[in-house]
């Protein structure tokens, strides 16, 4: 599905002493089965800007478009429930939005409450469990009785349980180590690749910004700083750093090879494992 702001405004608290201008003139497109990260310092408007995303906020001024489904500003009659099938979020520490007495009815829940049948959604939810890195068994059993990652693993599939064309995802790895961090997005990864679904991660660390996305989206100042690919982006080093943003250590790596060897193009692609395809080709050349 393709998403498409026009000229969107969000302001918070209009007309009152605390009114916030969040989003101002925001235009872009999310091209469909994209993977797109969006970075920006603290009170960018990230957050905002996904919310729109499955109307949870709609726009003060200007439209969000999400395949077929228009909110326009001022406008109420939009099919939510439609949308919100459509768009699944993972927020930051999703685990504690898990209520249910097991792991089934918890993973369940978010398909059958959007009309399909309990025998499907335990069939989907099944399928699920290896592909987040869980063992079947423990369908039967409270989530509460899981450790703090098996728990955010749950809350992923019950996500993905309702096959959502576009994922949210805010910061979704937060406050895993790094070896869960790694493991958790590339489940993510491997899920877009698969399932071609229209990927958006909001993310502080660059790194993810570098490794998985097709497209990158600078917030600053609730405004649309830069967008394009990581070619487009990282080049643009002292505008980042003006705006508070570093650049990835892997980019920025590769970019004193290039300046030392007098390169003219050092492709700016790595594998899951933020590796450089272009440095690891070189090895392998040195090798042979
Ligand atoms: N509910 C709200 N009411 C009033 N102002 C808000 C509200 N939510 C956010 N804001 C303000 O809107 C601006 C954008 O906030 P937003 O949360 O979208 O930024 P962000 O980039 O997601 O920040 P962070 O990285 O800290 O999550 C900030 O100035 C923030 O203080």
């Amino acid at each position: 599905m393709d998403i498409v702001f026009s000229q969107v405004d969000h302001c918070y608290m209009k007309g009152t002493p605390f009114e916030k201008v969040a989003l101002k003139d925001f235009s872009l497109t999310i091209p469909s089965g994209s993977f797109t990260a969006v970075i920006g310092h603290t009170g960018s408007g990230k957050s905002t800007f996904i919310q729109h995303i499955n109307g949870l906020l709609r726009p003060s001024s200007g439209t969000v478009q999400v395949g077929s489904y228009v909110i326009k500003a001022g406008e109420k009659k939009v099919n939510l429930k439609g949308l919100r099938k459509e768009v699944g979020f993972v927020f930051q520490y999703p685990e504690h939005q898990l209520f249910e007495e097991t792991v089934e009815k918890d993973i369940t829940f978010g398909p059958v409450n959007f009309g399909l049948s309990k025998e499907k959604a335990q069939k989907r939810a099944r399928e699920l469990m290896p592909l987040v890195g869980l063992q079947e068994e423990l369908l039967s059993v409270s989530p509460f009785q899981l450790s703090g990652g098996q728990m955010r693993r749950v809350a992923i599939a019950g996500v993905l349980a309702s096959r959502p064309s576009v994922l949210v995802l805010d910061e979704p790895a937060a406050s895993l180590d790094p070896e869960g961090r790694v493991n958790i997005m590339n489940l993510f990864y491997d899920y877009h690749k698969t399932h071609q679904t229209t990927t958006i991660l909001v993310t502080h660390h660059m790194e993810d910004a570098a490794k998985y996305a097709d497209q990158i989206i600078v917030l600053h100042n609730g405004m649309v700083e830069m967008i394009g690919g990581r070619e487009l982006i990282f080049e643009r080093v002292s505008r980042l750093n003006e705006i508070g943003l570093d650049l990835p250590k892997s980019v920025s790596f590769l970019q004193n090879i290039k300046k030392k060897f007098e390169l003219s193009e050092v492709p700016m692609e790595f594998d899951v494992k933020g590796t450089s395809n272009f440095l690891a080709n070189l090895v392998t050349k040195k090798g042979e």
